[in-house]
């Protein structure tokens, strides 16, 4: 990743509206040279008619779009999308039925000789282990597989940026990982900018170089996954990885009262201030205790670990996870304690208070990739 030099790809301001639908609202980003920038949202949010924009298939009503510093949309210009220097993978593949694997890896390679494109396909079809594969057709092959043609296809003309749409999202689980492990070696290996559109926190936090989390056209927060996850400016980017409760709490000198009990964390807020306090499933511990005022609701049993829902006496839920040797049924009594291990977010008015955050007891991750 080179953030020193122009940024490969860069939004200014873009905004699309369809009749009263703003679906890209006043966007503004930019990716480094090598960078793999993840937008993350809810379905609708406006992911994929950001790429979209960005690969030619669509126009903004305003702003502008560079690619390598060179305008390709706004300001009077509209560089058609084969002509912007983009590979393009969707979640169904869109490979060629009719055409072989080489065929289809060989579809965007234009101007070159016959022995140059057959040397481009076999390179690619070896990047991604299918050059055993070269002759047969797309229903031959998995959808993992296939999965990975539309990769190569994409990949073959060397393009300038990678856009990817849910590319996984159609494959099970087990295949969603493996394919996951796989782009992200790949990508790491070539250095090529990538722009990844899913609505999967996990796959999100996993694949990104940074993170853009957008809600209703609009981008909450960018940053690395570390900083979205551990520092959510707002409710909403907080809400959306997983689980997250709000439980109230007060300031005083020494720290914060809380339902749960008191939190040794100080914040340069009065004493009296109330907070909201991001509470995640492994920031508290959950014990059977008979004369515990709250109560298992529902035991998550998922294999390595339980979630439990937790009913709290006052009527809030909270999650809480715990290892797989400790199953308790629904309806056991329990006590439960708060030892995050780390400072914990709190809100004021749905904004992070701007003092805590990363905070005690989360260390930085460096070279993460
Ligand atoms: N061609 C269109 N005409 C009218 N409205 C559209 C069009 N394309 C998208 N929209 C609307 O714009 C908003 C953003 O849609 P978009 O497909 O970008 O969302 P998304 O975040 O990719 O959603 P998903 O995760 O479900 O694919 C939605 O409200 C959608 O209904």
């Amino acid at each position: 990743m080179n953030f020193s030099a122009e940024p490969a790809l860069q939004l200014q301001n873009v905004t699309r509206r369809y009749g009263k639908v703003v679906a890209v609202n006043n966007v503004s980003l930019a990716a480094a040279q090598g960078e793999c920038l993840v937008i993350v949202g809810p379905s609708g949010c406006g992911k994929t008619t950001l790429l979209r924009l960005i690969a030619g298939l669509d126009v903004q009503d305003e702003g502008s779009i560079k690619i390598q510093n060179r305008i390709v949309s706004g300001k009077g210009v509209f560089v058609p999308p084969e002509k912007r220097r983009v590979g393009l993978v969707f979640q169904d593949y869109a490979l060629f039925p009719h055409m072989t694997i080489a065929r289809n890896v060989a579809f965007g390679l234009h101007g070159r000789s016959k022995a140059d494109v057959q040397r481009r396909v076999y390179e690619m079809l070896e990047m991604v282990h299918l050059a055993h594969m070269a002759d047969r057709y797309p229903h031959e092959l998995s959808g993992g597989e296939r999965q990975r043609v539309a990769l190569a296809r994409a990949l073959a003309p060397q393009p300038d940026i990678l856009l990817l749409d849910e590319p996984f999202s159609s494959l099970d689980a087990g295949l969603r990982t493996a394919m996951r492990e796989q782009l992200q070696s790949l990508l790491k290996e070539i250095n090529i900018t990538t722009f990844f559109v899913t609505h999967d926190q996990e796959e999100a936090l996993l694949l990104g170089n940074r993170v853009a989390v957008v809600n209703q056209g609009r981008i909450e927060q960018i940053g690395t996954p570390e900083q979205v996850f551990h520092q959510p400016a707002t409710h909403f980017v907080a809400e959306f990885f997983g689980y997250t409760v709000f439980i109230s709490g007060r300031a005083t000198a020494d720290g914060l009262e809380t339902e749960l009990g008191f939190l040794p964390q100080r914040l340069s807020l009065d004493s009296g201030a109330e907070v909201n306090i991001l509470v995640r499933p492994d920031d508290l511990t959950v014990y059977p205790d008979e004369t515990g005022q709250a109560y298992i609701a529902r035991t998550g049993f998922q294999g390595m670990h339980c979630m439990y829902q937790i009913a709290l006496p006052s009527g809030r839920t909270i999650y809480s996870l715990m290892p797989h040797t400790r199953i308790y049924a629904p309806g056991t009594r329990v006590r439960v304690e708060l030892h995050p291990g780390h400072d914990l977010v709190c809100f004021r008015n749905g904004r992070a208070v701007t003092d805590v955050g990363r905070g005690e007891g989360v260390e930085e991750i460096e070279n993460r990739r």
